[in-house]
C-alpha cells in the first residue's frame, strides 16, 4: 500500500470518546486534568493544615465548641421521633457527637452510624446506639459489631473543611460524595465542624456534592445564592 493511500483517521473510529466534550463523558480532559492535580494537591495540604490547626485547640475549647455546634443541629432537625440520624465516630478533633446521638435516642428517634465497604465504594449505614457493641472497621474506625443496614433520614458529615457554597472537603475518600450520587433517596446532609474550617473555596470538582446547610459553633451556614442569580432577581 503507498504511503499516500494511509487514510489520515479512519472512517469509524473505534472509539468516540475524544470528539465527545470532556464534561459530557465526566471524565476529566487534557486541561482539567491539570486543573484536577493541582486541586488535589491543593486539598491534601489544606487537610493537613486545617486537622493541624484544630487540634491545635485546646480540648476544653472544642469541647464547648462541639456543644453548641449539637445544640445547633438539634434545633435544626427539629422532631426525630421516628426517623433516623446517622453521626459517626470521632476522630482527629473532630467534633464528638457521641452525646448527642444519646440526645436523638431520647427524643424517640434511632441513630446509626457510617461504615467503610472497601475503599473506592459508597458508604453504608448501619444502627447504632450508646452502650452497643462496636468492632473494628477499615482504618480501625469503629463500626457497629452488628450489622443493621439502614436508610438515614439524616446524614451528618464531619468537616475538615467547608467552603460559602457547604461544599465539604473531608479526608480525601471520596466516601461522602459517593454515598450521596448513589442513594436512591436524598437524605437531608448536615455538615458540622469548627468556624475555623471555613475556607473561601474548596475549588468544587463535577463529583463534589454541597452539604445542605453547615453548623459551626459560631451558627448555621446556608449555601449562598450566586452571584448572578441575586443580580437576576433585582
Ligand atoms: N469520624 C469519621 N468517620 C468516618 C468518616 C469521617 O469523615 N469521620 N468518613 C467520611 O468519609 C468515612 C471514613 N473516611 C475516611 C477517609 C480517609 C481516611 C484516611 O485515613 N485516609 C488516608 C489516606 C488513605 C489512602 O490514600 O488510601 C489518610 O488520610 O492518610 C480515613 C477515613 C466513614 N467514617
Ligand atoms: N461519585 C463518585 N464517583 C467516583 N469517584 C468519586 C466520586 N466522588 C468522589 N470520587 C473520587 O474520590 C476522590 C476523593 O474525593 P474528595 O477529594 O472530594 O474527597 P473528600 O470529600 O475530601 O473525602 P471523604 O468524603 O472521604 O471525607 C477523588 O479522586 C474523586 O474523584
Amino acid at each position: 500500500m503507498a504511503d499516500d493511500d494511509t487514510p489520515g483517521s479512519f472512517a469509524s473510529p473505534a472509539c468516540f470518546l475524544h470528539e465527545v466534550d470532556p464534561a459530557y463523558s465526566g471524565l476529566p480532559g487534557p486541561l482539567d486534568l491539570q486543573a484536577w492535580t493541582d486541586v488535589n494537591r491543593w486539598r491534601k495540604a489544606e487537610r493537613e493544615r486545617l486537622i493541624a490547626a484544630r487540634l491545635e485547640v485546646p480540648a476544653e475549647t472544642r469541647a464547648g465548641w462541639t456543644e453548641a455546634i449539637a445544640a445547633g443541629v438539634l434545633a435544626e432537625i427539629g422532631d426525630v421521633e421516628g426517623r433516623i440520624v446517622s453521626a459517626y465516630w470521632p476522630f482527629r478533633g473532630e467534633p464528638d457527637l457521641r452525646p448527642f446521638m444519646e440526645e436523638i435516642a431520647r427524643r424517640g428517634g434511632r441513630t446509626a452510624l457510617p461504615v467503610v465497604v472497601e475503599k473506592g465504594r459508597p458508604l453504608a449505614f448501619h444502627l447504632w446506639q450508646a452502650g452497643e457493641a462496636l468492632a473494628r472497621g477499615v482504618w480501625n474506625i469503629p463500626i457497629p459489631a452488628e450489622q443493621r443496614p439502614c436508610m438515614p433520614d439524616v446524614v451528618i458529615a464531619p468537616v475538615v473543611g467547608f467552603d460559602p457554597t457547604c461544599y465539604r472537603l473531608g479526608y480525601g475518600g471520596g466516601f461522602f460524595d459517593r454515598t450521596l450520587a448513589s442513594l436512591p433517596a436524598r437524605p437531608r446532609v448536615i455538615g458540622v465542624g469548627y468556624s475555623a474550617a471555613r475556607v473561601p473555596t474548596i475549588y468544587p470538582q463535577m463529583h463534589d456534592i454541597p452539604m445542605d446547610l453547615i453548623v459551626t459553633e459560631a451558627g448555621a451556614v446556608r449555601p449562598q445564592a450566586d452571584v448572578s442569580t441575586v443580580r437576576a432577581l433585582t
